[in-house]
């Protein structure tokens, strides 16, 4: 039986299709934030964690290739929610369920539109966020919902503003295995699983829709033209550019062995060359 952790939003509905009901498989949903811990205490064997735990990890990780939750421009649910002019903000409010947008956050504000503001803490809820902060940066599910305009804030998408900064797509999360866990037999089961998540889109946006059925047209938009299940070679790109800039930035210990297998990957992920995907395990 392998335990596997994945993210409770519905971004992360697609990948996980299915793996609730299989035999082989023990699956648990969480907080990004949550599933990381997870897996760095050995209590999974498999998550989808916040790319950045990568470097994080206590042990040497494998990347399951392929597979991602990630953006080319709009991502829609990774969002700073600001109710002053960028270069204004003072205190920024971060969202303790998320890894990898906290890390792009810091990166923006210091490289995009270079502020420094102190960051604080918090739950992801709007209202009580931009209470002690000039703004906040949301994940996720919350974030779709969050009543920005109402609480008188701007939504500056964090997918786009990535995609100005470097012209790359971004890569939120990815599966991530301890060691010895990936096999080719499991790479089939998470490829098949998300095969079959992609046709069920529409049925994933309209039970989590309840009912109303603008809202099932909007989530399924969200989930197939903001949410890019692929991990290619563009966004193996991003994914390495933003590795680079967290290891330089101090946000993560410097791990080039990680960078190495990433970008060996985007090498074999190119079209035209052979084994894509076939680095998992490969150790530099
Ligand atoms: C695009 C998203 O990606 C998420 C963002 C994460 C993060 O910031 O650490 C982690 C997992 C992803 O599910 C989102 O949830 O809105």
């Amino acid at each position: 039986m392998i335990r596997i952790g994945a993210v409770g939003f519905l971004n992360a509905s697609p990948l996980a299709y299915g793996l609730d009901r299989d035999p082989r498989v023990s699956l648990r949903l969480d907080l990004p934030s949550v599933c990381a811990s997870l897996l760095h205490a050995g209590e999974i064997d498999l998550g989808l964690v916040p790319v950045i735990e990568i470097l994080r990890g206590p042990v040497h990780y494998d990347l399951v290739p392929g597979l991602a939750i990630a953006c080319e421009g709009t991502v829609n649910s990774v969002a700073l929610f600001t109710r002053v002019p960028v270069a204004q903000i003072r205190r920024l409010a971060l969202d303790v369920s998320s890894r990898s947008s906290v890390g792009l956050v810091r990166i923006l504000c210091r490289h995009h539109w270079s502020i420094e503001p102190e960051y604080v803490d918090a739950s992801p809820d709007l209202a009580s966020m931009l209470d002690v902060a000039d703004a906040a940066l949301m994940i996720g599910d919350p974030a779709l919902d969050a009543p920005w305009q109402s609480l008188g804030a701007i939504k500056i998408d964090l997918g786009e503003a990535w995609q100005a900064f470097t012209g790359l797509p971004f890569v939120f999360a990815a599966w991530v295995a301890r060691p010895g866990v990936v096999t080719p037999a499991l790479i089939d089961l998470l490829h098949a699983a998300s095969r079959a998540g992609q046709a069920a889109i529409p049925l994933l946006a309209e039970a989590e829709a309840a009912g109303d059925s603008t809202r099932a047209g909007r989530l399924e938009r969200y989930l197939r033209q903001n949410i890019r299940y692929h991990l290619d070679e563009p966004a193996l790109r991003g994914l390495s550019r933003y590795l680079t800039l967290a290891m330089d930035e101090g946000l993560a210990p410097v791990r080039p062995e990680v960078l190495e297998v990433v970008d060996r990957m985007g090498q074999a992920a190119v079209p035209g060359t052979t084994q894509a995907g076939a680095l998992a395990s490969e150790r530099a």
